[in-house]
This record gives C-alpha cells, sequence and structure tokens, in this order.
C-alpha cells in the first residue's frame, strides 16, 4: 500500500500537469492571484478571505476534475459519440456553475472597496 507522502507527491504531480498544460488553469490561476492581490490591498475582512478561497479553491478544483473527465473520456473513445457529449457538457456545466457563483460572491465583497476607492465619503 503506498505511504501518504506518496500519495501527496502524486496530488502534486497532477496538480503540476494541470497547471503546465492546461490553459484555463493558467487562466484561473492569474484570476486567482488577481483576486488575492485585490484582497491583499483592500484588507478584506477575515470572513471575506474565507468566502474569497473557498471560490477560488472550488472553481480550480472544478476545473481540474473537468480536466481529468475530459481526458477520461478522450482516452476512453476518440469516436464520437451522445454519451460522451453529455458527460463532457455535464462537466464543462459544473465549472460554468462555480465560476458564476464565485464571481457573484467576489462582486458582493468587493462591491463596497471599490465604491469606497473611488467615490469616498
Ligand atoms: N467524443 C465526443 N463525442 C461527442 N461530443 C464530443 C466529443 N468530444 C467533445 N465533444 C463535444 O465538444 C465539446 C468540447 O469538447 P472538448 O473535449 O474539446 O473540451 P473543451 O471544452 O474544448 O475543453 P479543452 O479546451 O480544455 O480541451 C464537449 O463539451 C462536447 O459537447
Amino acid at each position: 500500500m503506498p505511504s501518504f507522502a506518496t500519495n501527496v507527491r502524486h496530488a502534486l504531480d497532477g496538480i503540476k500537469v494541470f497547471l503546465a498544460t492546461e490553459k484555463n488553469g493558467k487562466i484561473q490561476t492569474v484570476i486567482a492571484l488577481l483576486v488575492v492581490a485585490a484582497g491583499c490591498w483592500f484588507h478584506i475582512s477575515a470572513a471575506e478571505w474565507c468566502l474569497v478561497l473557498f471560490c477560488m479553491g472550488l472553481v480550480i478544483s472544478m476545473e481540474m476534475v473537468n480536466t481529468a473527465i475530459e481526458k477520461l473520456c478522450n482516452h476512453v473513445t476518440p469516436i464520437q459519440h451522445p454519451s460522451i457529449k453529455t458527460i463532457k457538457d455535464i462537466s464543462a456545466g459544473a465549472v460554468l456553475f462555480a465560476a458564476i457563483i464565485a464571481a457573484i460572491t467576489g462582486s458582493i465583497i468587493f462591491y463596497k472597496y471599490v465604491i469606497a476607492l473611488f467615490w469616498p465619503s
């Protein structure tokens, strides 16, 4: 049975491959870093950090699972098939759903900081 350290190494390999090879992974990582920079700049509260970090983790994790499902589908069959279409579409839909929730959450959190920056009372 592989040790815990071995399992962690394999998981880190997965993260490395995802970040090195997936365009969407790179884009989402850049967005996540910009959001972290904005959070530091605006000194958002601890509760707001929790929500921001949760949403970032949710979107990137969903993208990683979506990538894994796409690769599995492509490995199983290169042929066009309605079932593969349904699987890939639902998987992509999960990423979109998480991204919309993250965008709404981010807007609610950062709205008041941006307003205060441009129109200080
Ligand atoms: N083998 C297939 N059979 C039927 N439909 C497919 C198949 N492969 C892809 N599709 C359709 O094409 C869409 C795009 O699939 P694709 O594998 O290119 O993923 P993608 O969304 O372009 O992601 P990425 O750009 O990360 O590869 C799927 O959501 C699905 O609707």
